[in-house]
Formats: C-alpha cells, structure tokens, sequence
C-alpha cells in the first residue's frame, strides 16, 4: 500500500508515474511508425533520444503522412546516406534536408488540423528537456486520424483532432470500462464514477436526473482540464484522488481551481450542496451501515405495526365493497339471463313463423310457375290454332282526289271485293279472302295489336317472320314501321308472362 503525503516519497512516485505513462506513449507511437512505413531501426521501446534521432530528418514523419494522406507532402528530399543514418550519434544531416521535411510536415499537419509541435523539438538540444512529449502527441495524433479516416470511408475527420489520449478518455467515460486504456492518466479518470456514487439514493428522480446531468458535465469538464493541464496539475491533488476519506468538495474546487483557476459554473452548484449533504449523512451514519436513512430497530417496528394495522382496515373495506359489488354483480347477472331466455323464446317463435312463411310463399311460388308455363303453352296452341301463315291485307288510303277506288267491299271476315271498271260487273268482280283486311282508314296501332300475339311467342321462344309485300309506294315500310315502334313501347307488357 503506498501512503499519499506531501514529502519526497510522493514527488518519486509523481515523477515515475508520468515517466511511466511518456515511456508507454513512445512505445505506442513507434509501433504504429513501424506498422506504417516498416522498421525504424530502433528499440520498441526507444528513449526520448532514441525517437527524436530517428525522426529528425524529417523523412519518415513525411512518408507517414503521405501514407495515410497520399500528397500532403508534395516533395520529399530523400538523401540515402541519410537516411541510413538515423542514430542520435551518428554523422549529423545536412541542414537543408531535415529542415525543408520538417517543415513540409509540419504545414501538412496543421492543413490537417492535427496537433503539430515546433521544429525545434527535434532539435539536439531540446531532447533533454522532455520536448519529444509534442512530437509523440503530434504521431498518435496522426493514428487517430487514420482511424477515423478510414471509420469516414476515406474522408477525413470534419472537426480538429483532439490529443488521441483525450480522445480515449472520452470514450472510456461513455463505457465505462476500466480496462480499455492502460494509462495511468486515465486510471485516475475513474473519479467521476466514485462521484457519481456518492449521489444520495433518497433524492427524487427529477433531482437524480439533474444531478447526473450536472455530474456528466463535470466530468467531461474536469478531464478536459486535466488533460488540457496534465503536465501543471498539482500533484496533491492527483494523491488525493486515491484518498478515500477526503472531502469530495474539498477535491473538486481544489482540481478546478488548479486546472484554470475559474469559479464554479452555475450548473454545478445543485451538484456541490448534494455532496455535501452526501458527505454529512456519511459522516454521521455508523462506518458499516449499508444505509445511512434506514430507521432504527423500534422505530421501524412501530412503524411496521401502524401500517399493518392501517393496511388491514383498508383492505376489510376493500373487501367489503367487493363482496356487495359481487351481489349485485350476481342480481344483474340472473335479471340478464332471464330476459334472455325471454328473448330467446321470442326469436324461437319469431323463426318458427318466418319459416313457415317461406315454406308458404314456397309453395305458392311453385304453383304459380306451374301456371305461367301452363298459360304460356295454351298460348302458343292458340296462336297454333289461328294459323302457323297469317295473311294481312292492308289498303293503303288514296292520296288524289280524283283517283277511283277499285275497292268494292271489305269484309270483318277477311273478305276482299275488287271491282275492275273497265269490265262488266261480272268479269271485273274479283274476290279475295285473308286472315284479315285493313281498310285505309286503319291507324298503326290497330295493325300491331293484331300482330302483337306474335311478339309474346318471339319471347316465349317461337319463331315469327313478318314481312310485307306488295307493289312500289303501297306502304310496306310505313306498315313495318308501326311493328317497330310499337314494339319498343310493348316492353313492359312483354315482362308480363
Ligand atoms: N296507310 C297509310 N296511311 C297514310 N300514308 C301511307 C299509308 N301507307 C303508305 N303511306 C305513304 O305512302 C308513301 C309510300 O309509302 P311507303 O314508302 O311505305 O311505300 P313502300 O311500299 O315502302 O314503297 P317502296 O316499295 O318504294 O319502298 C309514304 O309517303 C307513306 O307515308
């Protein structure tokens, strides 16, 4: 167990840790070098000097951004001596090469909106003073932008790319996980779950909302600043974080007043007075009670025994009212029954009378076919009896005043008198017989009425023929036409069997 205080045994472990964390970030930054453009030539695990003599000439950082965005260095001077040459101790570079890749890469990366560091950092002289933390951000930065890249489907990520390690951290908090990233940094990143467990468990949900809502927002805030201030923030405070009996409200001013001096947003003021209170009921509740509200022994038995007490006289009402909804439940229940019973024998009678009715109406439907194909045979036998060939003679009226009717006489039976003037009475009589003779002053609807038998047996499914004969301007097609309009008018009587 290591003991948190403010002597030199802390300041040693501040110190290792962070020497720890730049140590697993070059190794990380060297092996996606490696995976990108292949072996570096140095250890998996270089020193500061290792890695900056490696990337000086500015050669690899250029191929690399090439790779994962083809032209972003249009021209890269290669010089194979040198680049052969890649320990720290090895002959220097010439000038112009080192600088000119730097620099190209350099403008690459900031067009990329990726964190850059200065040329100077890969500088002799700078390598000492843990400057190589910038050029190893800028590289993991450079990996992060390839995977979203290729998250992107090969376009670039729209917004600036964060520190990769803030970026982790971000995605850790959503998960949760403790076991995604292996940083010490992020490890003391664990806090906002700690705080969040220490939220009162009696708070209503609206206040529990808020709070979480206020808890999420100060814990992206505190690691932005953690992260944004990782190399100043007090190393006190990053002991403390580990100290389970210190004021949480105590710790949380204390991290925001280092990492940028600021007050407090409003929002979190809810948040400070339930830690508080969270902190008084902790101080005040029994070191191993579960809960700090439960209620002591007596008082959680008298209390039980009121609301048993309580409980039941509710419930006897309760069943009360259900027994007397039940009886009249029951009352309804023989009162519906009985009228449907009722209602059930009148559609018994109703049904009996409907069938009898149909079975009624059957029979006299049966019968009246019976008749109709009767009639319609006795029918057709007398339109038989009359005559399978009729013939009509019809007189058409004489249109000059002065023309001689050689018509003598027209019988009711159909007899015919022509009388020639030219000859005697004897040779000039002619004497004619037909089923029936029109005079000329016979109407259309005299001559189809006694045609009109004919049509019913066309509908009975006889066959009629109708036709007229005689000489030019007789009248046959005015005699054809009373058939035709008569007929059309003759429809309803036709439906009548
Ligand atoms: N009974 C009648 N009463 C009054 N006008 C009639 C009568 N019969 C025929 N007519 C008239 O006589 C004229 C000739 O009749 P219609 O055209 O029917 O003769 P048609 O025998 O059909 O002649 P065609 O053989 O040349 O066709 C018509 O103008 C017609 O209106």
């Amino acid at each position: 167990m290591v003991t948190f205080s403010r002597n030199g045994i802390h300041d040693f472990n501040m110190a290792s840790r962070k020497a720890e964390e730049a140590a697993w970030r070059r190794y990380e930054a060297t092996k996606w070098l490696e995976s990108q453009v292949g072996p570096l030539g140095i250890p998996n695990q270089p020193t500061e000097r290792e890695l900056i003599s490696c990337l000086r000439n500015g050669l690899i950082l250029c191929n690399v951004i090439n790779k994962i965005h083809p032209g972003a260095v249009p021209k890269v001077v290669d010089n194979p001596v040198a680049s052969q040459s890649l320990t720290w101790d090895s002959q220097p570079l010439p000038a112009y090469q080192y600088f000119e890749n730097v620099r190209n890469f350099l403008v690459a990366v900031q067009e990329l909106k990726i964190p850059a560091f200065e040329a100077s950092d890969l500088e002799r002289d700078s390598v000492d003073m843990g400057s190589a933390s910038k050029v190893v951000d800028c590289i993991l930065s450079l990996q992060s932008f390839q995977e979203l890249k290729q998250i992107n489907n090969g376009n670039g990520p729209n917004k600036r790319i964060k520190s990769p390690l803030r970026m982790q951290s971000a995605s850790r908090m959503h998960s949760k996980s403790t076991a995604a990233y292996p940083s010490e940094a992020c490890r003391r990143l664990d806090l906002s779950v700690t705080l969040e467990k220490t939220l009162p468990v009696e708070s209503n949900s609206q206040q529990q909302e808020d709070v979480a809502e206020s808890m999420e927002s100060l814990v992206k805030l505190l690691v932005d600043r953690m992260l944004d201030s990782k190399e100043n923030i007090d190393g006190n405070i990053l002991a403390n974080l580990r100290n389970e009996h210190l004021d949480p409200i105590k710790l949380f001013n204390q991290i925001v007043t280092s990492c940028g001096g600021e007050k407090l947003p409003k929002k979190f003021a809810g948040l400070s007075l339930v830690l508080k209170d969270t902190t008084k009921e902790r101080s005040s509740s029994p070191p191993h009670s579960t809960s700090s509200t439960k209620p002591s022994a007596p008082e959680c038995f008298k209390c039980r025994r009121a609301c048993i007490g309580k409980c039941t006289c509710n419930q006897q009402q309760l069943l009360e009212m259900q027994k007397k909804e039940l009886l009249d439940l029951k009352a309804l229940k023989s009162k519906i029954k009985s009228e449907f019973e009722e209602m059930q024998t009148q559609f018994q009678r109703f049904f009996n009378d409907l069938g009898s009715q149909v079975q009624e109406m059957s029979a006299n439907a049966l019968g009246y076919h019976k008749v109709v194909e009767e009639n319609r045979k006795l029918y057709n036998m007398v339109q038989d009896l009359k005559g399978n060939i009729r013939v009509y003679c019809r007189i058409r009226p004489s249109f000059r005043a002065d023309t001689k009717n050689i018509v003598d006489f027209v019988g009711e039976n159909g007899s015919l008198f022509i009388l020639d003037p030219s000859k005697t009475l004897k040779d000039g009589m002619k004497h004619f017989k037909f089923n029936r003779v029109f005079g000329p002053t016979a109407s259309q609807d005299e001559v189809f009425k006694d045609t009109q038998p004919l049509i019913r047996s066309v509908m009975d499914g006889y066959n009629v023929c109708i036709f007229a004969y005689g000489q030019t301007g007789s009248g046959k097609t005015h005699t054809m036409w009373s058939f035709k309009w008569n007929i059309q008018g003759y429809g309803d009587q036709l439906s009548v069997p």
